[in-house]
């Protein structure tokens, strides 16, 4: 497998705001591939010029092969974009809304009615649109962006404004989507979407991409100590500081927190006190990475 998307020195300014500022980028074939960043990076102005939809001030990219710009409708085939829910065709129902997407690419309904059951929406087929929640307006959004089977997905932030659960639920549906072979790009400001769902993240500050690579080797090129919480009653706050290796200690109400740049010696000795009980270790998340990265703290 190759690289499908291939961006080179994008840039693009609004009167005197610099959006997106020499970006290059590479998408392989088949990848989940995220760009994170927070409210305002430039994620929104990127997408949109990869899509072949915003005019690059310089710079150039192509999709599989076919250069985006000036629009190429050769791409239209093989791209799905995902429009956001606010984007419906107003008046109709879920149905109706999908298959108005089929019509404008000439897919056949078979097509709606299966990605309707794949996306749990069979039984608001006849909703309309204003009816459904969150989550499931953004499915259909989805949906409606499948519908002519495309090799490569664009979706921006789909999972803003979404509850918990509703995230952890369309989570499943964008993984299963990349299952299938497509080429997934998503736009999002949650560190732990990005870290769960992304093969590779593109991390995206003041319209730069600071760093590319997978979560798990973002994470280890940095310096973050581990975290090992027990519930309290297994060991004292007096013992747990003078355990091998502990940074620090802190104590709530029902739980300890050892801060270790070595787990192991620390978790041995807890072993050896019966004082696993509820235990948890947490390492260095995307968060710390961008913290290294800018120096300041990430806030969405
Ligand atoms: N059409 C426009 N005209 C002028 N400024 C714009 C325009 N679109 C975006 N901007 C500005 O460019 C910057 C980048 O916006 P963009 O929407 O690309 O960022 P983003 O990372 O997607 O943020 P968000 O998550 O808030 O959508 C922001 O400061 C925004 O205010």
């Amino acid at each position: 497998m190759g690289s499908v998307i291939q961006a080179r020195g994008l840039s693009k300014r609004y009167d005197t705001h610099q959006a997106v500022d020499n970006v290059d980028l590479t998408v392989e074939e088949g990848a989940f591939f995220g760009i994170l960043g927070p409210n305002g990076a430039g994620k929104t102005t990127l997408l949109e010029i990869i899509e072949g939809i915003r005019k690059p001030d310089s710079g150039s990219a192509s999709i599989a092969g076919l250069d985006v710009w000036p629009r190429n409708t050769n791409l239209l085939p093989r791209i799905g974009v995902q429009f956001q829910a606010t984007a419906f065709f107003p008046k109709l129902t879920a149905a109706e809304q999908i298959r108005t997407f089929a019509d404008l690419y000439g897919a056949p309904y078979e097509r709606c009615e299966a990605l309707l059951e794949q996306f749990g929406l069979t039984e608001k087929a006849n909703t309309g649109t204003e009816e459904l929640s969150g989550g499931q307006a953004q499915r259909l959004s989805i949906a409606c962006s499948l519908v002519h089977d495309p090799q490569v997905v664009f979706l921006d932030e789909p999972t803003a404004a979404l509850d918990p659960q509703a995230r952890r639920n369309l989570w499943d549906t964008l993984r299963g989507i990349n299952a299938e072979g497509r080429t997934v790009v998503l736009t999002t400001h949650y560190m732990d979407e990005a870290q769960t769902l992304c093969d590779e993240v593109a991390i995206m500050d003041n319209g730069r991409i600071l760093t590319v690579d997978t979560p798990r080797a973002l994470i280890a090129g940095i310096d973050a100590p581990h975290k090992i919480t027990v519930n309290t009653g297994g060991i004292a706050y007096d013992d747990a500081r003078r355990l091998p290796g502990v940074i620090s200690v802190e104590e709530s109400t029902d739980a300890l927190t050892m801060v270790t740049d070595d787990p192991a010696p620390v978790l041995i000795a807890l072993a050896d006190r019966r004082a696993l009980d509820g235990v948890a270790v947490v390492g260095a998340t995307l968060e710390d990475v961008f913290l290294e990265l800018t120096g300041r703290e990430y806030r969405a």
